[in-house]
């Protein structure tokens, strides 16, 4: 379907808004008013502009204060609107959207609603322009899309339909059962955003925290459906107020806008081809499939390759992971790197000289079952390829940057080859290539504790953080967990788990305070069978634990009721303690190196979150041992 994104999403003047929106491949725009009252060129230049860009100016917006006010006042709305209708014209423009009216309505009259819409629609078929009504979810007295059809179907003038926001409709949590109902040449524009599920009032939710589709909570998926069903054909448009795309690189937010209504699309279909219920808006629904922009293959990954760390000085991180029970693999045969592993967990250390960079999260391999698949899949969302070096012999990986800055690699399974990079590592003399194997249980008396990488966490930055969702959940197609505060000594911590189903891949993305320049903190998680047991052996070696204070196993004991012994061992080993419906979670953290630690982790019966409740803890004790570090 044709794709079209308002002027107030992105940063700018108005030709730059306009650049950025072409050159990220959107079909056209929505002027807002306001960016056309501040741009220097006259509408002649903006048409001529748009036309040399190749984009088309779909909706001119918003024309407020309209309808539902005394005859007096009406009459100077008339005189406005129709101000505006000869500079639609001089746009070369044909659509104007008509919000319901928020400020001066006094009228709260059906009929009378109805006829000054259909007045001003006459007025503006003199003009050869159309109008598009749209119910604001904070509307004085019409707010319900249900509504502004009822009026606009009263006011029976052809040249006046309704547009639907999906914001207005959802964040009053509307039911969309009728949106089909409305035909779909009546739909004279749609507009689609997200957002961030929040108890808040719906005018500050809308005019701060809209996000692109698939980067907030709203169910936009089924909505398409029900616009494909009424037989909606005409643009799909982007309207965001977003505090952070405001103030983003214009390029990079036109470019993520543009995925969301790929994703979109293409999740759609999807979820389409894959019903098997034959409501009469899910068949309707299906024969219009061929008009959605689809990406080639899917991608979920199956679990994580290795976590690369990269940074100076890095011999405080081969020492905690020497404590952790980690072996020294070998170093790569052409780059200066080395691959520790224990069990399945492998961690990559770059040592690649860089300016003064402390330790710090470099790149995570995905293990996928097609990699070429899950490349092209990641260029068809215009995510940004990193360059790579591959010399002969060595295996080439796909890698992608992910808005946070990880590079993500995608890697073959194991079965297909997918391990062959593990012989670019030359090994120490004393092992053998051909003796690496996996324990066998009936021999083998000391089995790894750790058996692989259960998550790894990510600091995202703050004003990237929607783009984040949207690029994990749509690049490596893992689902969005909702999200949860941690109070820090530093500020507030917002965080959110993108995990696939089987929870082999486990990502909580965590989105810190501004903290100036203090480096975000970053860890990897290592899966235990015996986390006693390790902890035990690591602090026999002389791992440095993070210090947990004594005043958390008291809390710990009054909340969980836990044996004395039990608490005397989790104190004495710096181990952390927490419990779901499911099962029992032990984990401790070592100290931070760089801007990077490590944790390891044992879930009993299925576990299923993070020690979010001791998060706090981990944070304030970070805090105090950085400041003394200092
Ligand atoms: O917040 C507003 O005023 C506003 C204006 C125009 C729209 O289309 C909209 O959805 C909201
Ligand atoms: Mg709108």
């Amino acid at each position: 379907m044709r794709t079209s994104i308002a002027t107030v999403c992105l940063s700018g003047s108005l030709r730059q808004k306009m650049r950025a929106a072409a050159a990220a491949g959107f079909d056209g725009i929505e002027v807002f008013e306001q960016d056309l009252v501040v741009a220097p060129e006259t509408p002649e230049h903006i048409r001529d502009y748009a036309a040399e860009l190749g984009l088309t100016l779909d909706l001119y917006q918003p024309f407020r204060d309209a309808e539902g006010t005394e005859e007096q006042l009406f009459q100077d709305t008339l005189r406005r609107v129709e101000e505006k209708f000869r500079l639609m014209n001089r746009l070369g423009m044909d659509l104007m959207l008509i919000p319901s009216n928020a400020g001066t309505a006094t009228v709260d009259d059906d009929a009378v609603v109805a006829s000054q819409l259909a007045r001003m629609a006459d007025l503006a078929a003199d003009y050869g322009i159309r109008l598009a009504y749209e119910a604001l979810a904070w509307g004085r007295f019409v707010n319900d899309f249900e509504h502004s059809w009822r009026l606009v179907e009263a006011a029976d003038r052809e040249n006046l339909g309704v547009c639907l926001d999906t914001f207005h409709i959802l964040s009053r949590q509307w039911s969309t059962e009728t949106v089909p109902d409305i035909p779909g040449d009546k739909v004279f524009f749609v507009q689609l955003a997200d957002a961030p599920l929040m108890s808040l009032d719906v005018l500050s939710w809308s005019r701060h925290f809209r996000v692109f589709p698939g980067e907030g909570g709203f169910d936009l998926v089924d909505f398409m459906i029900k616009l494909l069903a009424g037989g909606y054909s005409g643009p799909l448009s982007l309207e965001i107020f977003n505090d952070s795309f405001r103030q983003t690189r214009v390029h990079r937010t036109a470019v993520d806008a543009l995925r969301s209504l790929i994703w979109l699309q293409d999740r759609t279909a999807r979820t389409l081809e894959a019903s098997t219920g034959t409501t009469t808006n899910v068949s309707r629904a299906t024969a219009r499939i061929g008009e959605l922009t689809r990406l080639p293959g899917a991608v979920v990954p199956q679990g994580i390759t290795w976590a690369e760390v990269r940074g100076q000085e890095t011999e405080q991180v081969e020492m905690l992971l020497s404590h952790l029970g980690f072996n020294h693999r070998g170093r790569h045969t052409s780059k200066p790197v080395q691959l520790w592993e224990h069990g399945d967990a492998r961690v990559v250390i770059n040592e690649e000289p860089r300016a003064q960079d402390a330790p710090s999260m470099a790149s995570l391999g995905f293990e996928v079952q097609h990699d070429a698949a899950a490349a092209a899949h990641a260029s068809a969302l215009m995510v940004p390829e990193v360059p790579r070096v591959t010399r002969e012999g060595e295996q080439p990986f796909p890698a992608y940057l992910a808005p946070d800055g990880t590079e993500i690699f995608f890697c073959p399974p194991q079965s297909a080859g997918g391990d062959r990079w593990l012989t670019e590592f030359s090994w120490p003399d004393h092992l053998d290539v051909a003796a690496r194997r996996r324990p066998d249980p009936e021999t083998d008396h000391d089995l790894p504790l750790i058996t692989g990488i259960d998550h790894v966490n990510l600091a995202q930055p703050k004003h990237h953080y929607p783009e984040s969702v949207l690029f994990y959940r749509a690049a490596l197609g893992l689902t969005v967990q909702p999200s949860q505060d941690v109070p820090g000594p530093t500020g507030l911590v917002s965080s959110q788990v993108v995990r696939n189903e089987s929870g082999s891949v486990r990502l909580p993305l965590n989105v810190a305070p501004d903290l100036g320049s203090e480096p975000e903190v970053e860890h990897i998680a290592f899966a235990c069978t015996d986390v006693v047991r390790l902890a035990r052996r690591a602090q026999a070696s002389g791992l440095r634990f993070l210090p947990i204070p004594h005043n958390y196993y008291e809390d710990l004991r009054a909340r969980f009721d836990l044996p004395d012994a039990k608490i005397e061992e989790l104190s004495s080993l710096n181990l952390l303690y927490d419990r779901d419906d499911r099962g029992e979670f032990l984990h401790f953290y070592t100290q931070t190196v760089g801007s990077l630690f490590f944790e390891v982790v044992q879930r009993l019966d299925g576990y299923g979150g993070y020690g979010a409740p001791n998060a706090p803890v981990r944070m304030a004790s970070q805090y105090t041992h950085s400041l003394l570090s200092r």
